[in-house]
């Protein structure tokens, strides 16, 4: 049995979880690099808990500078099973007005400066990314919406730019000509990182905006982005609090295979490997590459 281990990482506007009980911060170290912030583990319900802002307290880091493979490598290292990230996004339907929050299925993957990947020289590997979300860890969380009353769509797929700057309007057009839902900056390489570390992810993307396509809303600025996502925290705490209360003791397999993701997606044979980069990975890749410890 794998103890289920609930991380979540919060977004603009939520830099701490409230009602977390027995609360303590713990600063875990990673060869990967600084994370944003001290780990805060704690319970809600019987499930523990670990939360990290990603933008650090004070929100001291743009979507470029997060270090990315330090904050799940934290996360694996803290025993966490499946992760919920919340990020504020910019809405390209009429309907998902800002308050209102999207439960995302598909990310396209924009960004440019960004290390993406725990494989490389040394030791590589490619992990499927076909269904990036872990879709019972999103059922939980939209049965958790339902119970608390709190409007979403179930599916969507959010476009994730690099930043820090917001779109042109061209740019916003042609994504929302393409079908996409929702717009944010640090949804990947998040998703691609913790799929390499076989933690469960999904996010709860939060409206703040219509970004700047829409002809009767105001174009996205940082002032209204912050307005909502403050008026939205407490909602988010409710919502991630239910899902803790309703979630497992042990960790349910993943139907997309988050969980065993690095099952045969290692290229470089074992005499060819990197020793220095093995012991980086000792945490995210322990299932295949130190079974006996795992
Ligand atoms: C404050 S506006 C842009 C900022 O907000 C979103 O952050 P997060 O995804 O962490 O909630 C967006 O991705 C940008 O980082
Ligand atoms: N319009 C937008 N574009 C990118 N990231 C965002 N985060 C919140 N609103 C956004």
């Amino acid at each position: 049995m794998t103890k289920a281990v609930l991380g979540i990482i919060g977004g603009s506007g939520v830099y701490d979880l409230p009602g977390l009980e027995d609360m303590r911060e713990e600063r875990v170290a990673s060869p990967w690099g600084e994370p944003s912030d001290v780990l805060r583990i704690g319970r809600i319900g019987e499930t523990t808990i670990a939360f990290l802002p990603r933008h650090g307290r004070g929100h001291r880091l743009s979507p470029s500078d997060i270090n990315y493979r330090a904050n799940i490598d934290v996360m694996k290292r803290a025993g966490v099973t499946d992760l919920i990230s919340v990020s504020a996004v910019g809405s390209f339907k009429d309907e998902y007005h800002p308050g209102f929050f999207v439960l995302v299925d598909q990310y396209v993957d924009r960004t440019r400066k960004r290390e993406n990947s725990f494989f490389s020289q040394g030791c590589v590997a490619h992990v499927p990314m076909a269904h990036p979300v872990g879709p019972l860890l999103r059922q939980r969380i939209a049965d958790a919406a339902l119970a608390e009353d709190i409007p979403f769509a179930l599916g969507g797929t959010l476009v994730c730019i690099e930043g820090p700057q917001f779109s042109t309007y061209a740019e916003s057009i042609t994504y929302k000509g393409l079908g996409y839902d929702v717009i944010g900056m640090t949804a990947m390489p998040e998703a691609k990182l913790a799929r390499e570390a076989e933690i469960t992810y999904a996010t709860i993307a939060m409206v703040t905006d219509y970004d700047c396509w829409h002809p009767e809303h105001d174009h996205v600025d940082v002032a209204s982005v912050v307005a909502v996502a403050q008026q939205n925290a407490a909602k988010v705490a409710r919502l991630v609090a239910r899902v803790a209360r309703d979630f497992p003791a042990e960790h349910e397999p993943c139907p997309a295979g988050s969980d065993r993701a690095l099952d045969g997606a290692i290229m470089t044979a074992p005499s060819a490997r990197d020793p220095e980069l093995l012991k980086k990975l000792d945490a995210v890749a322990r299932r295949v590459l130190n079974p006996s410890q795992a």
